[in-house]
């Protein structure tokens, strides 16, 4: 029987039953959603019907609001079981045209889909009921009795009533369940948020790759339940990628740090290539090619995965994977969560990569510069050779004052071991670890002296298009060695003076003060008494100076060195040359050790290296003629000048008029490049091509 729908009247309904009515909008008013209405209002009905069964769903698609039902019958007992509800019953009271549809004798159900199934089920009677507002359809009823007729009995209006009436408590259950939803999605959002700012904080906080990723899976943790995470990393522009850090306390051992292989078909090709999360299921996982299943799925037992691409400056340059043994760990919200959490992670990983690729180079250039200094330690340092007495005493007074600290003069005709002296003296003293800086005085142009010694402030002068660091400075907490310190230009010598003595200076140019501190070592082969008197060198400069004198002698006061010389430099250059020579001739060491050496050491050194250079077997072959003519002598009324002037000529006959270079003149002569060079300028000999002598 399917009634003519239409609007029932209060005034029509039975008071008893519109009493009962208002009795059960008491007892169904607290209920907050369809688990606690559905056997309230199964009770309240049971009062007033002979109900065995009760279906109800709610739910609004079009408005995001999922369909959720209750059911539940009661057995002989009267006792409320929960059953399932029928497949088909909320489709039928969709479909209902009409407020609502009754069966009332269950031989009237026909053969039609919901009579049948009822009364298959023992049922006699029942009815369905959509629940409306007057916009939507938002659930429905359904209920059924073992006894025929009983909806009759209580009459259609009350059924028409009591749909109505719930109605209201059904859109009120899904406006709460909305708003619930709405409440736990903020709370998420904020959650979320909350994880992401830690992070961030944890992403600040280090800088190395491996601190940053565990600290990273540290944090997600204690939010998200995993087992495993795995960084790879992509290489040759992603061609290749590698396993490069693994957090998985609970690994069987298959998944390796530090394995390449080709993303190819799995899950981090995947989500290299589609570059968004990707959750993978058991089945998932699978189904990729090997090794994936024999690795992820029968080796470490993995359930689900989601697997997230780090996109950094639109480079994808890594995937994190974070793996479980359960089924179901990466639901929407969490997989959304560790995306975002991706984003943040591939910034700060690409800069931490960056950060060790820079830690690198910067090592390697350390070691570099370690290994440079120790082939200047090689050349200058320690290797400081002879056992005559007199260079025994230079070196106890090396040693003496070393570690004082004090000014050292080192005094010495050219090429005797100066400089070697004066890095002995810093490598013995308390600053061997900081910088020995030397600076040549006589190399340097008067007019740039100041600046190479003070430094200088942008602009300070036409040219100075930067500010500039002076020797003094970059000698702050180390030695400062002013090599040939008689030709430092006499209106220097106050300033310099005045830094030594107040330790502080201005740059050229500059206003500021500096302070600098440093230990100075000052070296020379000319007599600097005789410039004080001579007044060109300032006595008060000499004085401070001349603190702790070292005389260091000639070689031809020391001849007994000679023979040690010659093995240590034959050696030293044979080594140098590849060159296999083991043996020095007595007649050639006779000669060496007879000959007079005015250039000292150096001379005997440079002689040394073009005589392996000229060796062709294992036996030092000397050029004996460089050797044999007497060095000119110094003929009577002859001055040093004189004498200094003919051998520089001479010299530079012999190199063509060349001065730098192995066999060049300065060599010959066992002078420095530039000392010979400051000589020739002042004995007005020019630079160029070979002139004709005399
Ligand atoms: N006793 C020594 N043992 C080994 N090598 C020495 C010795 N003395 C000097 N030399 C070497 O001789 C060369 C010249 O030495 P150094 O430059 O120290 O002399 P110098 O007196 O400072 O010269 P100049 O006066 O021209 O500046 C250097 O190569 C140095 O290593």
């Amino acid at each position: 029987m399917t009634p003519e729908p239409r609007t029932p009247a209060f005034r029509d309904l039975d008071p008893a039953r519109l009493a009962h009515l208002l009795d059960a909008a008491a007892a169904l008013g607290p209920c907050r959603d369809l688990e606690t209405l559905g056997p309230a209002l199964y009770r309240v009905l049971q009062e007033d019907l002979p109900l065995h069964r009760l279906a109800l769903w709610l739910g609004a698609p079009d408005e995001g609001l999922p369909l959720s039902q209750w059911a539940a019958q009661s057995g002989p007992d009267g006792l409320l079981d929960p059953v399932s509800p029928l497949p088909a019953w909320v489709e039928a009271t969709r479909n209902l045209a009409k407020d609502f549809y009754c069966l009332e004798q269950a031989e009237a159900c026909g053969s039609g889909g919901m009579g049948r199934v009822l009364k298959d089920m023992g049922f006699r009677s029942a009815v369905l009921l959509p629940l409306r507002t007057p916009e939507r359809l938002v659930g429905g009823l359904a209920l059924a009795s073992r006894e025929p007729g009983a909806f009759q009995a209580v009459g259609h209006d009350y059924l028409i009533f009591l749909a109505r009436f719930l109605s209201s408590y059904a859109l009120r259950i899904l406006r709460l369940r909305q708003l619930d939803e709405l409440n736990a999605s903020l709370t998420r959002e904020r959650d979320q948020q909350r994880v992401l700012l830690e992070i961030t904080n944890e992403l600040m906080a280090h800088r190395e790759p491996r601190d940053l990723f565990e600290a990273i899976s540290a944090n997600l943790r204690r939010h998200i339940a995993y087992d495993g995470l795995v960084l790879v990393v992509a290489q040759n522009d992603g061609r290749e990628v590698e396993v490069r850090f693994i957090d998985f306390p609970g690994s069987r051992g298959h998944i390796q740090e530090n394995r390449g292989f080709a993303p190819g078909l799995g899950p981090t090709g995947r989500a290299m290539e589609l570059r968004q999360p990707c959750v993978f299921t058991r089945e998932d996982l699978l189904a990729f090619p090997p090794p994936v299943p024999q690795v992820m799925v029968e080796g470490e037992g993995l359930r689900s995965m989601c697997s997230v691409p780090l996109i950094s400056r639109n480079r994808v340059m890594g995937v994190l994977s974070f793996a479980s043994r359960r089924e179901g760990a990466f639901p929407p919200a969490v997989a959304d969560l560790l995306g975002r959490a991706g984003a943040q992670v591939a910034i700060a990983l690409d800069n931490a990569f960056a950060y060790e690729e820079i830690q690198a180079l910067r090592d390697k250039l350390a070691q570099e510069n370690l290994y440079l200094q120790e082939e200047m330690d090689r050349d200058y340092g320690l290797e400081i050779i002879g056992n005559s007495a007199s260079l025994m005493k230079v070196l106890r007074q090396v040693e003496t004052v070393a570690p004082s600290g004090a000014t050292v003069l080192l005094l010495g005709e050219t090429g005797t071991g100066k400089e070697l002296m004066a890095r002995a003296i810093h490598g013995l003293s308390p600053r061997a670890e900081k910088s020995f800086v030397q600076i040549n005085c006589a190399a340097i142009p008067a007019g740039l002296m100041e600046s190479e010694l003070f430094g200088h402030e942008k602009g300070a002068f036409t040219g100075a298009i930067s500010a500039k660091a002076g020797r003094l400075e970059l000698a702050h907490e180390g030695t400062l060695f002013l090599d040939e310190v008689g030709d430092l230009p006499l209106e220097l010598q106050p300033k310099l003076l005045r830094a030594l003595q107040e330790r502080e200076f201005e740059r050229l140019g500059g206003v500021k003060p500096r302070k600098v501190d440093l230990r100075l070592i000052a070296a020379t082969n000319q007599d600097l008494a005789a410039m004080v008197e001579a007044k060109t060198f300032r006595a008060d400069l000499f004085y401070r100076l001349n603190v702790f004198p070292i005389r260091i002698p000639p070689l031809r006061e020391r001849r007994e060195d000679i023979p040690d010389l010659v093995r240590y430099f034959t050696q030293k250059f044979a080594q140098r040359m590849h060159k296999p020579i083991d043996a020095i001739p007595a007649r050639a060491m006779e000669a060496l050790a007879a000959w007079n050496w005015p250039g000292n050491v150096r001379e005997l050194e440079n002689f040394i290296e073009r005589s392996v250079i000229l060796s062709p077997g294992r036996e030092l072959r000397i050029p004996f003629a460089e050797l044999a003519p007497a060095r000119p002598a110094q003929v009577e009324g002859e001055t040093l000048r004189d004498a200094e002037r003919s051998a520089i000529l001479k010299a530079l006959e012999a190199s063509g008029g060349r001065v730098g270079g192995a066999a060049g003149a300065a060599a010959r002569l066992g002078m420095k490049r530039t000392t010979l060079q400051s000589r020739m300028k002042k004995l007005g000999i020019g630079e160029g091509p070979l002139r004709p002598v005399g």
